[in-house]
């Protein structure tokens, strides 16, 4: 240790007297230039290189500082003893960073670069257009001169793209709906906006575990699929039609899905209830394409007072919202007739993908015993588990019932199974006697032709990445 402090002390005498060489041998005017020489010198036969990504890049906020900022806190190789936490307006994540002068080392693609979080105090202001803040702040990332293309090709757009992703998952959700009716609010927007704070996700959700993986992977290959979309120069949206009886988790569904990919909603109501106020659903949209569009007032029902809507209509209305603006969305239809929809709306293009949402099935009444009671399969007896699985598909009862009956009694659960069961059989009873409850949905007699392709969508939600 002694020898450490000795070499350490000579080293600081040798410093000193270049320092003092240098100011006696060079005037002050030289000195300055020197010393950028000697940097000069010294970079040459560095193997490193240097870009500084300050926060303000004149009077503008430096987009890359604040990506660089959010990509390094989801670095899971953060370690130290500080770290700075940050919470944005309309978020309700943590995010947390580098302090002052911290430094961290990441990894892309195999090559190690070396991030410095750089704070200094701004000199005294001169003029600005805007109050700029007291300290200047910055990142210097180094790295060897040899990975320079890779990192200048690659690793920065890989930055932006995975701080947009962060960003947009911190983010909270909003839910547009139109349901003002057309009339505009003060920015001019045909959309009222909230919070979206639903709390389904594909955990809560209670359906077959094969069918909601596939469903998963669909929504996630989507999201992923950019470069996909853009080589095949195909649109980058998607429609899926949920189709099945009220109560089986349609809506439930589109919220997982927008939880899920991290998305907004935007809701159409395209039945009824939006055009009791006298305003065609065509006429709700911002579009101003669909504004003036054809056939979604009046229409082939041909009432006065937009009360109706056509095929035409609707087809045009989803057409022109499939094709405006850039960024990726989805677009989900909910239904409780599909058998009602005209194939023009079925066709892959418009709803690639068509799911059925059945009344509880054995593996989605595991899922809500799960959720509501926090059972798990071996904490079931095996008789009572038999039974209810012998039950389930005849009681053809929704997921909703369901979760009613366990609400109710949840705060005991053997009760609470006992209860359901009791409900399965009896429903199932009826329907035994009542010939089932599908057959006589389907023998109910179809709406006339005119209204057939009117109303016929009971919902109609827009996913959106969050861009407009
Ligand atoms: N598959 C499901 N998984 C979990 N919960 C469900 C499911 N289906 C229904 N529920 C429960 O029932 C309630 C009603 O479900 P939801 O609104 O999603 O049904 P829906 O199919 O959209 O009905 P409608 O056709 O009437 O619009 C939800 O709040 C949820 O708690
Ligand atoms: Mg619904």
């Amino acid at each position: 240790m002694r020898e450490y402090w000795t070499s350490f002390a000579s080293l600081l005498g040798v410093l000193a007297f270049c320092q003092t060489l240098v100011q006696v041998i060079f005037p002050p005017e030289l000195r300055f230039a020197f010393i950028k020489l000697f940097n000069r010198i010294l970079n040459t036969f560095s193997s490193y290189f240097y870009f500084d990504i300050t926060e303000i890049d004149g009077v503008n906020t430096n987009e890359l500082y604040n990506a660089v900022q959010l990509y390094l806190s989801s670095s899971v190789s953060i370690s130290g003893t500080r770290l700075s936490l940050t919470r944005a307006l309309n978020s309700s994540a943590i995010t947390f960073g580098l302090t002052n002068n911290d430094s961290i080392f990441d990894t892309f693609n195999g090559v190690t670069v070396h991030w410095e979080h750089v704070v200094t105090q701004r000199q005294a202001q001169t003029f600005s257009w805007r109050p700029l803040p007291e300290e200047k702040r910055g990142f210097t990332l180094r790295i060897k001169k040899k990975d320079k293309s890779l990192i200048l090709d690659s690793y920065l757009d890989y930055i932006m793209e995975r701080a947009n992703d962060i960003r947009r998952r911190n983010q909270d959700r909003l839910l547009y709906t139109n349901s003002r009716g057309g009339s505009l609010d003060s920015r001019g927007h045909p959309w009222e906006s909230v919070p979206f704070k639903h709390p389904s996700t594909f955990d809560t959700l209670a359906m077959d575990p094969v069918k909601k993986q596939e469903i998963m992977e669909d929504l996630k290959d989507f999201g992923n699929g950019q470069a996909f979309y853009q080589k095949t120069g195909r649109a980058w949206k998607r429609g899926y039609l949920l189709y099945g009886p009220p109560g089986t988790g349609k809506s439930s569904m589109i919220a997982a899905m927008a939880n899920y990919l991290g998305y907004d909603i935007y809701d159409l109501e395209l039945t009824e209830k939006s055009n009791n106020n006298g305003n065609s659903m065509g006429r709700s949209y911002y579009d101003p394409e669909m504004r003036s569009g054809s056939g979604c007032s009046g229409g082939a029902g041909g009432e006065e007072g937009g009360n109706s809507i056509t095929l035409s209509g609707l087809l045009n209305f989803t057409d022109g919202l499939w094709s405006c603006c850039g960024s990726e969305r989805i677009f989900v239809f909910t239904t409780n007739h599909i058998e009602k929809l005209d194939p023009a709306l079925l066709r892959s293009g418009r709803m690639d993908m068509h799911i059925f949402m059945s009344y509880c099935s054995f593996p989605a009444l595991k899922i809500l015993l799960k959720n509501y009671l926090g059972n798990k399969e071996s904490d079931l007896d095996d008789k009572i588990l038999k039974e209810l699985e012998d039950v389930i598909d005849k009681a053809e009862m929704t997921p909703a019932d369901v979760s009613e009956v366990l609400i109710k009694y949840r705060r005991n659960k053997d009760r609470a199974v006992r209860e359901l069961l009791g409900a399965l059989k009896e429903r199932a009873e009826k329907n035994l006697k009542n010939g089932g409850a599908m057959e006589l949905a389907l023998s109910l007699p179809l709406p006339p032709f005119r209204l057939a392709f009117r109303l016929n969508i009971d919902s109609f939600n827009l996913l959106d990445s969050p861009c407009f």
